[in-house]
């Protein structure tokens, strides 16, 4: 079996596998405040009450703080909703990315976890079943607690090799380019193989979060001693309750999985990776963009907004200084991120150096907000998404890449992986 059909196999209680429709106990919850509206008015049409207050989540985090009128109104309803059904968990804003938000308090392995937002494959890297709901499933699942799922396929990504100069976001490019934009429609992405195994919990939550460019229904990756010692380390979790999870872990074996692909990526000798207008699969290898001038920098997201997204981009701008035609702008994923970067001098290099430090969020991630392009602008950028016009302007430009060659490009001005 694949790690995705041993997770649900063990939820539904007994063994299912790829094209199965199955119903499911949802374990944890979100929406934000963009989708929260949405499922609001959904779900008053289907009754009242949500199955479980406490195992819901509701993040403010797209439109923070509220720039207009529209996204203080829908704040407005979105607080309504909370306050009707006693959400207990509620975060109101700055606290950080829904995504983070779920990382650093609830996500657990073997989770069933149901967002309404498409990166919530993202949790696939605690070794859960996590998958983006649109607002109407996202009603269901409140009203309810269920969701129904079709088991999807599984393709296997084995990263192999070593090379320093690689992180987990050239990685995940360097897959889009290989499985392209359609290429794992409806399917789990199980990454595995030395480099992963090594790979801490930020690059792992990396990896899952573009499974959705992918087309894919959710990135996942077997929970080990990694995994647990997050759980205990950065999440407080006890030495019971990690024996406990323990007892549940599910682990694969390779050899006997049913993949519908296999792909191994030797990192060895991979250059640093870009992706070019207007999609993630556009990816190519550094040297080729190289020289591309850029007007604005973002460093955040839910793809790479984390810890060590920020001590590798700081390594670049300690001491240095953004380019005079570059705006830099860098966004802690959470108010936790930002603390910790705050200790660690990482916010103050990033103010000296001249960069613009944005309330934790999406920040200008889909152009709703902070930092939007005005017409021919280039932003390299180390979020997730890169279409046309999402970050303002339709004719303007962004290109994807690690937190290590936007922080460089920032200093250079142009698009590179080389300080000197
Ligand atoms: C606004 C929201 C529905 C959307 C998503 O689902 O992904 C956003 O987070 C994005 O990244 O485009
Ligand atoms: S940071 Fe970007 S990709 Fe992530 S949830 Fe926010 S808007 Fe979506």
């Amino acid at each position: 079996m694949t790690l995705i059909e041993e997770i649900l196999s063990k939820k539904v209680g007994y063994e299912v596998c790829a094209g199965d429709s199955i119903e499911v106990k949802v374990d944890l919850a979100m929406t934000h405040d963009g989708t929260t509206p949405l499922t609001y008015k959904a779900l008053k049409e289907m009754g009242d009450g949500v199955w479980d207050n406490e195992k819901i989540v509701i993040a403010f985090d797209h439109n923070v703080p509220a720039n207009t009128v529209k996204a203080a109104e829908m704040q407005k309803l979105v607080l309504e909703f909370v306050k009707r059904f006693n959400i207990k968990h509620f975060h109101k804003g700055g606290e950080g990315i829904c995504h983070q938000i779920l990382a650093e308090n609830y996500v657990l392995p073997n989770m069933f976890v149901a967002g309404g937002d498409s990166h919530t494959c993202t949790h696939g890297a605690f070794g859960a079943f996590a998958t983006g709901f649109g607002a109407t499933d996202m009603a269901y699942i409140y009203a309810t607690g269920e969701a129904w799922i079709k088991v999807p396929k599984t393709i296997r990504v084995d990263i192999v090799g070593k090379n320093e100069n690689i992180s987990a976001k050239d990685i995940v490019l360097r897959v889009c380019k290989e499985i392209g934009r359609r290429g794992a429609t409806y399917m789990a992405i199980e990454y595995g193989g030395e480099v992963v195994k090594r790979m801490n919990m930020d690059g792992r939550l990396t990896l899952c979060n573009m499974a959705i460019e992918m087309g894919g229904k959710t990135g996942v990756i077997e929970a080990d001693e990694i995994t647990y010692n997050y759980l205990k380390n950065e999440r407080g979790l006890s030495d019971e309750k990690i024996a406990e999870l323990k007892k549940e872990r599910i682990t694969v074996n390779k050899d006997e999985a049913n993949y519908y692909r296999e792909i191994e990526i030797d990192i060895t000798d991979m250059e640093e990776q870009v992706a070019v207008p207007h999609h993630p699969d556009n990816v190519k290898p550094v040297s080729e963009v190289e020289g591309t001038e850029i007007n604005q920098v973002f460093i955040g997201s839910c793809t790479n907004g984390r810890l060590s997204d920020l001590r590798e981009a700081a390594k670049y701008l300690k001491g240095g200084k953004v380019h005079k035609d570059v705006k830099l702008i860098v966004i802690p994923a959470s108010k936790k991120v930002f603390l910790q970067a705050l200790r660690e001098g990482l916010i103050e290099t990033f103010i000296k150096a001249g960069a613009m430090i944005c309330t934790p969020g999406c920040g200008p991630c889909l152009g709703a907000h902070q930092g939007v392009l005005a017409e021919g602008e280039v932003c390299l950028s180390t979020t997730n998404r890169n279409f046309r016009g999402r970050m303002g302007h339709i004719n303007s430009y962004i290109y994807l890449a690690s937190p290590k060659v936007a922080a460089i490009s920032a200093v250079k001005g142009y698009i590179t992986n080389k300080l000197d």
